[in-house]
């Protein structure tokens, strides 16, 4: 049975339109005035146990709506959705055992006491048995090195600190499902990839679901094998990462080392030229001509070596998004799942 199922899942948000000038908002106390803003419209689809999947979109493209509204936070405008075998606005407490919902942008910890405070709350809060907290809390902050952190004031803690004590508050009653919004944003490289390492470990150990947002594609890349486009509240792609590059990725990258001597300076006639620097070159080149481009090249030149890769994911998910901005992949479109 699908962890997380939604059909039709619809949101619209009914905004107050504040009108210029005094006389506009005198008016406005009179006669409220109100703009439809349609954030999640008609998407559908599910998710298996223990998969980890992307959620990818443009600013204001619906995630953090869809996410509310599978944690139960919002209603939503139509559609419905199953989560965990609740709905999820009904609340009911064995639902929200069973989740947990970490954001990015907002603090669940108390920013004047150490997070080991928070960390008891939440024991409370889940009536966590007191040996099974603590194993969980040691494998926590050993995977994410913050034991010696846990009884500083979370106030004084870096953001990635911070973030890593988020997160384990947000593991500590062992969800099944994990909704995760941004988990690293502003964050640096290092901190980024202790929080990856942490859930791709924390995932093989446990096996929970996991539903992430991020604009930083090296999260998807080294976590999700499968990954939701929404653009406009429309789910535009459902699918794995490679099916994306093939689908959107119209060009790939072939590197060249050649085997005596600088690259040679006619390069342009088999592509784009990206790079060319010493005994080395990138060349940009149309899918579909890679083959012949190859050959070409080969009959031309001795070679060293020769790589050929897709476009790195920020230019495929950009290209995504630029084109569903287009009437012709505006509805949903399933790849695959
Ligand atoms: N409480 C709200 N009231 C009115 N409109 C809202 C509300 N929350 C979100 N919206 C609007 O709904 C749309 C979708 O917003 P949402 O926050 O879901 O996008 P997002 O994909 O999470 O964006 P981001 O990547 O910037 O976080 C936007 O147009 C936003 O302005």
């Amino acid at each position: 049975m699908p962890i997380v199922e939604a059909e039709g899942l619809t949101k619209t948000y009914r905004v107050f339109q504040k009108r210029d000038g005094l006389v506009g908002a005198v008016r406005g106390l009179f006669h409220r005035e109100y703009r439809e803003v349609r954030a999640v419209e008609g998407i559908r689809f599910s998710i298996e146990p223990g998969e980890m999947v992307a959620f990818l979109g443009p600013n204001g493209a619906g995630k953090t709506t869809t996410l509310k509204m599978l944690s139960g936070l919002i209603y939503p405008s139509g559609g419905t959705t199953t989560v965990l075998g609740y709905t999820p606005s009904d609340r009911v407490d064995a639902f929200r055992r069973q989740f947990a919902l970490v954001m990015g942008q907002k603090n669940q910890l108390w920013w004047d006491l150490p997070a080991q405070d928070s960390f008891e709350l939440h024991r409370e809060i889940y009536q966590l048995p007191r040996d099974e907290y603590r194993e969980t809390l040691d494998e926590l902050t050993t995977l994410l090195d913050v034991a010696a952190l846990t009884r500083q004031p979370v106030r004084e803690l870096s953001l990635g600190e911070r973030m890593k004590m988020e997160l384990i508050a947000a593991l500590l009653h062992r969800p099944r499902l994990l909704l995760l919004d941004e988990p690293t944003i502003g964050l640096d490289v290092v901190a980024q990839v202790t929080i990856q390492k942490c859930l791709k470990e924390y995932h093989a150990r446990r096996g929970m679901t996991m539903l992430l947002t991020s604009h930083y594609m090296r999260d998807v890349e080294a976590l999700c094998d499968r990954v939701l486009v929404i653009n406009h509240g429309h789910l535009i792609y459902d699918g794995d990462l490679a099916g994306l590059s093939n689908r959107f990725g119209q060009t790939k990258l072939i590197k060249l080392e050649f085997a005596e001597g600088e690259a040679p300076s006619d390069l342009a006639r088999f592509g784009d030229v990206e790079r060319a620097e010493g005994g080395e070159a990138e060349i940009r080149v149309e899918r579909s001509k890679v083959a012949e481009v190859l050959g070409a090249i080969l009959d031309a030149y001795r070679l060293a070596d020769v790589v050929v890769q897709d476009p790195p994911l920020e230019q495929v998910i950009a290209r995504v998004f630029q084109e569903s901005k287009s009437p012709s992949l505006g509805g949903a479109d399933h790849d695959a799942a």
